[in-house]
């Protein structure tokens, strides 16, 4: 039996054989997303052509150190591929992502891309979503206000600490509220939901987005889901 770096790292690296000389290329974040990142750049190491831009500060530090050629984000246009983890994905691959903290920034990545492919180990694969606490990106001004009207959807909502036991700060500035609704009856309407608060500035529900998930089994076997509608 595969353990579940090795589930992560199957996944990534069979996601990264979907580019392709020429592509321009979203780098997610996570422990799933850095064994893609390892694989595109023996890649590049060995002569494949690409321009990449990352969805975090950690990942943008990764591909440089591993020589992937990064787009300042000023001059980043429409992205062909986009390969990212994830924290819970259901059979429509609408997806819970944040728990790096990263989900803004993936949000906007993937949004600008042609394709975003979701890498994960089995585990990830859920019938329905809440199970993961929903990674909420929140501004720092009047965040009281803001977790009173996460609550009042319904969610018992934790200010995320760092490892000082300081409020954890995203790349942005910003915070992140963790909240949990238990089982997700209606994501999409969630999703609008939230939207619709002052003072969240994006949350983790991903709908409509990932094209396809590509998942590493414990037997060792890759499993691909593709979303239909
Ligand atoms: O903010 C972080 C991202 O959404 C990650 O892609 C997500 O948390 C999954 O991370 P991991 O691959 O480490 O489980």
């Amino acid at each position: 039996m595969m353990d579940r770096m090795n589930m992560k790292r199957i996944a990534a690296e069979h996601a990264a054989g979907f580019i392709q000389n020429g592509m321009k290329v979203g780098l997610g974040t996570g422990s799933t997303a850095y064994y893609a990142i390892v694989t595109i750049g023996e890649r590049v190491r060995s002569g494949l052509s690409i321009e990449a831009v990352a969805t975090s500060q950690a990942s943008e530090q990764l591909a440089r150190e591993l020589g992937i050629p990064l787009v300042p984000i000023e001059q980043a246009r429409q992205l062909d591929i986009t390969i990212d983890g994830a924290d819970e994905l259901d059979d429509r691959l609408r997806l819970i992502k944040g728990g790096g903290g990263a989900l803004l920034r993936e949000k906007m990545t993937a949004y600008n891309s042609k394709r975003l492919i979701i890498i994960a180990d089995e585990s990830k694969r859920v019938p329905r979503l809440g199970g993961f606490p929903l990674p909420v990106e929140v501004v720092t001004f009047a965040k009281e206000w803001t977790v009173r009207s996460l609550e009042a959807l319904g969610a018992d909502v934790k200010l995320r600490l760092d490892s000082q036991g300081d409020l954890y700060s995203t790349d942005n500035g910003n915070y992140i509220a963790d909240c949990s609704f238990g089982v997700i009856d209606a994501p999409d309407e969630l999703a609008r939901e939230l939207q619709r608060i002052p003072g969240v500035v994006e949350h983790g529900l991903f709908i409509s987005m990932a094209d396809m998930a590509v998942i590493g089994c414990s037997d060792g076997s890759i499993q691909t889901l593709t979303r239909s509608s």
